[in-house]
């Protein structure tokens, strides 16, 4: 996988908790049409059930728009629905473990925080991507421990892509995609703009080359 793959660089939209799931399906639609890259299902407040109908409905949308389906921290039910990848964080289980369930192809996120030693343990262990952040103070997560734009260079020689994410909108993404970063990973700034539509849009302009 090349970090320069089109495929692999652009918006990488995070769900918020959202306990209907009709809503839910609603407002990532919206963000589907106006053009990401991969979508991630994240619910922190969901019981397994719903979690597990939540990803299901979103699945099926995905697959409908050909965007790629990361499930967080349960690799287990990505493996199981066949979602198109998974994200662990520090306390969410074992790479190796979750390359093995969901095979070869799978895309395999691994938060790294602030550590460029943690995100080439992560690779050497069968991730297909590293997540570093938070770059700036986030509504989602306040306590996000801090990460320096420095690390979105010094990872290139790791030849994955990488994900920048942690407070991020479209007017400060465009310094992170200068730093290295291949998709930059949003919530709030999509899911609470205005216009959610209109906000993909601006952080996809931030890939686009300065004339
Ligand atoms: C793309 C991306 N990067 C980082 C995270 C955070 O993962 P984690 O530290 O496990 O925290 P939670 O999201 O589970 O609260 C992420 N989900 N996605
Ligand atoms: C889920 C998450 N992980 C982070 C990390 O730094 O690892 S920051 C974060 C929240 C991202 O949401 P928002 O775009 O609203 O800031
Ligand atoms: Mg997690």
């Amino acid at each position: 996988m090349s970090p320069s793959n089109q495929s692999h660089r652009g918006v990488y939209a995070i769900t918020p908790d959202e306990a209907d799931t009709a809503r839910l399906i609603e407002r990532v639609s919206v963000v589907l049409d106006a053009g990401i890259t991969w979508l991630q299902y994240r619910n922190k407040s969901a019981a397994p059930a719903l979690r597990r109908k939540q990803a299901l409905r979103l699945l099926a949308l995905c697959r409908g728009r050909g965007v790629p389906l990361i499930i967080n921290d349960d690799w287990r039910l990505a493996a199981d629905i066949d979602a198109d990848g998974a994200h662990l964080g520090e306390n969410d289980g074992d790479i190796m473990a979750a390359r093995e369930a969901m095979g070869d192809v799978a895309l395999i996120g691994a938060s790294c925080y602030d550590s460029e030693e943690r995100a080439r343990r992560a690779v050497g262990l069968g991730a297909s991507y590293v997540a570093f952040g938070a770059f700036f103070p986030s509504p989602t997560k306040p306590d996000a421990r801090r990460a320096s734009t420095g690390l979105l260079a010094s990872a290139a020689e790791l030849e994955v892509p990488r994900v920048a994410i942690g407070g991020i909108t479209p007017d400060n993404a465009r310094m992170l995609v200068d730093a290295g970063a291949d998709l930059v990973a949003v919530i709030s700034g999509i899911f609470d703009a205005h216009d959610p539509a209109a906000a993909v849009r601006a952080y996809r302009d931030c890939f686009a080359p300065v004339d």
